[in-house]
């Protein structure tokens, strides 16, 4: 594997200097988008869904005709708190019915037509429990965060980024409250369907966590490190790669906004590229994205991870690019304006 860098301060270094849109695509197609048949703001937010896409592929005309889901799947020793309602093993069960095409993604990504790939992170050796420990070593964390980053697909039009991994809601909380603040019990949510217990179990592993790692809540990157997860951070990376290739992103639930979050905090603006896909039922995830200042597209109700509500959100973007870009203007259809 190419190791696009090899420490966190390198890593660092990348998120400092990342691109922009491109302002003649975004002005270009805000332009065309003024000169379509229908009345204007008639289609609501896709008009600017449609502009952001254009924007970010710097072409006037943007396309969806190859997005791309990557699934990324770690496993947790905070599992050993009794936080999920599923044992570790499911994680690499599931990886398995990934491989096979048996999971819901795989059905929502053939459905439309994205390129979906997994990439399982050294699942026999799960993360240090939190609450005894750094969940990884800097060579370890900056290693996920690489499989990301080389994940990433530089000719895709667009990019998913899912994971699996039993007890990583309890992570990503741990993740949520490092970097927004609030107490613990306000960032856990019910997972894979947790009773009342083990809601309190995980609320007390996050606080314990938040206690043992405090000296590094300052730093985003660390607070990774320390309460994250392999998966997570591989996230984190193929979002940042895809930042650097200008590929607009799709964000899926409460784990992968969690793993975003990471970047924003370490570079304000860092998920300009970045829209969120849906909102999940997990407690915390609306807060999360309320706290990024993203609105998601989709509220089904869904609380799968996976990458699956990213990639039913697809679809709403492939409707939004495919009326900016295939839709006549008033001259060219001949339609008198308003
Ligand atoms: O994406 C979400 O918001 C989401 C909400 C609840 C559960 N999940 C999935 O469920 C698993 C984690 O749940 P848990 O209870 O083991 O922490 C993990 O594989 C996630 O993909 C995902
Ligand atoms: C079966 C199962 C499938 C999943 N997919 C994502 N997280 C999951 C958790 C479980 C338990």
């Amino acid at each position: 594997m190419t190791m696009p860098f090899a420490s966190l301060s390198e890593f660092r270094s990348i998120l400092s200097r990342l691109p922009a849109p491109d302002a003649g695509a975004l002005a270009a197609a805000g332009a065309r988008n003024g000169q379509l048949t229908k009345p204007p703001g008639a289609l609501g937010r896709l008009e600017d869904l449609a502009i952001w896409v254009a924007g970010w592929q710097g072409v006037e005309k943007p396309r969806c005709d190859r997005p791309q889901v990557v699934i990324f799947a770690g496993n947790h020793g905070v599992v050993a708190q009794g936080v999920s309602a599923f044992p570790a093993e499911v994680t690499v069960q599931m990886v398995a019915n990934f491989t096979h095409g048996g999971a819901a993604i795989n059905q929502l990504s053939r459905a439309f037509g994205a390129e979906m790939a997994v990439h399982a992170l050294e699942l026999d050796r799960p993360t240090v429990d939190f609450t005894t420990g750094p969940a990884m070593r800097e060579d370890e964390v900056v290693a996920a965060l690489a499989v990301g980053w080389n994940a990433v697909d530089p000719s895709a039009d667009l990019l998913v980024t899912g994971e699996m991994g039993i007890g990583n809601t309890t992570a990503a909380a741990a993740l949520a409250a490092a970097l927004f603040g609030g107490d613990a019990g306000s960032w856990v949510g019910r997972g894979t369907g947790v009773d009342d217990a083990g809601l309190q179990r995980k609320a007390d592993a996050v606080a314990r966590g938040l206690a043992l790692h405090g000296g590094v809540l300052g730093d985003p990157l660390e607070v990774l490190r320390c309460l994250g997860g392999r998966e997570l951070a591989a996230m984190a990376g193929a979002i940042a790669r895809a930042r650097v290739e200008r590929v607009p992103v799709v964000l899926d639930g409460f784990i992968c906004t969690a793993s975003a979050a990471v970047l924003e905090k370490a570079v304000p603006g860092a998920l300009d590229h970045c829209v969120a896909g849906h909102v999940s039922a997990e407690g915390g995830h609306a807060r999360l994205l309320a706290a990024l200042g993203k609105t998601p597209l989709l509220n089904l109700g869904l609380r799968l991870g996976e990458g699956s509500g990213a990639a039913l959100a697809l679809g709403v973007v492939k409707g939004a690019v495919a009326c900016l870009s295939g839709m006549a203007t008033f001259a060219e259809a001949g339609v008198s304006g308003g």
